[in-house]
């Protein structure tokens, strides 16, 4: 167990860590999703914080992170590179959906924005290389984008996008979700692209996470499988209700 907490937080106007510092920090780790919707009793950036901090302690190598308030609060509490993004309704195109929304959670101090990168059209009607070029001009933060397919993987890397995640495969509607991480689309990625690929959504065991790792990833993002009891309970209780033998 490594206690990376107790190294100073990056706080005030102090510069992000450059590109390949960023990226050497995330080469190979673990990056633990910290989130947690209004409603849920997790919700809070104190909560969040206090998430982060104990994925850190575990070996996470950064977080992901959700809303400027909660952002704000991790950036203060840990040096570990943070993977902000900010989402804003639950269908269609809600990661981090307009450039509005990439530069506040650039100043709420991300040192990587999140944003959908899917084909479908942004509500600030403005294209994915239109954002990514102006957040590139405007910040020094490197841009992850949310691909949902090959296609999108391939166009987000040539419009400038700094990595790519398979966050969005299978939550598009246009093809049903993998039962686990979709380590297909993955390794496609990983062999075509020159740009860093993250493993994200559905890994669910460590296993799955090495696995991700062999198969090309670059990083791998686990959320719900460490951060979300709600879902961790539910599945240990539907177990008991529907024992195996
Ligand atoms: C699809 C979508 O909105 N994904 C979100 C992106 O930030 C989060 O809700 C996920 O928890 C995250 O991607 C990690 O995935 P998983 O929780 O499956 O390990």
């Amino acid at each position: 167990m490594t206690d990376s907490t107790t190294s100073e937080p990056r706080s005030g106007p102090t510069p992000r860590p450059d590109r390949s510092e960023l990226l050497n920090r995330l080469q190979g780790g673990l990056v633990v999703s910290c989130q947690a919707l209004p409603g849920e009793p997790l919700h809070g950036p104190r909560m969040i914080a206090a998430m982060a901090r104990s994925a850190v302690l575990g070996g996470a190598a950064a977080v992901r992170v959700n809303s400027v308030d909660d952002i704000a609060e991790v950036r203060a509490a840990l040096s570990v590179p943070v993977i902000g993004l900010w989402k804003d309704g639950d269908s269609g195109v809600y990661i981090t959906p307009t450039l509005d929304h990439a530069l506040a959670v650039v100043a709420a101090g991300a040192d990587i924005v999140a944003i959908d990168a899917t084909d479908r059209p942004r509500p600030d009607g403005r294209t994915l290389a239109e954002n990514i070029d102006e957040l590139h001009k405007r910040t020094d933060a490197l841009v992850m984008a949310d691909v949902s397919n090959y296609q999108e993987g391939v166009a987000a890397a040539a419009a400038g996008a700094d990595l790519v995640g398979t966050t969005l495969a299978g939550y598009t509607g246009d093809e049903s979700a993998t039962s686990g991480p979709d380590l297909h689309l993955l390794e496609q990625l990983a062999k075509q692209l020159e740009i860093p690929v993250l493993a994200e959504g559905r890994i669910d065991t460590p296993e799955l996470a090495a696995q991700a790792l062999a198969r090309g990833a670059f990083a791998v993002v686990v959320g719900t499988a460490i951060t979300r009891p709600i879902l961790i309970t539910a599945r240990f209780a539907q177990a008991l209700q529907n024992p195996a033998t």
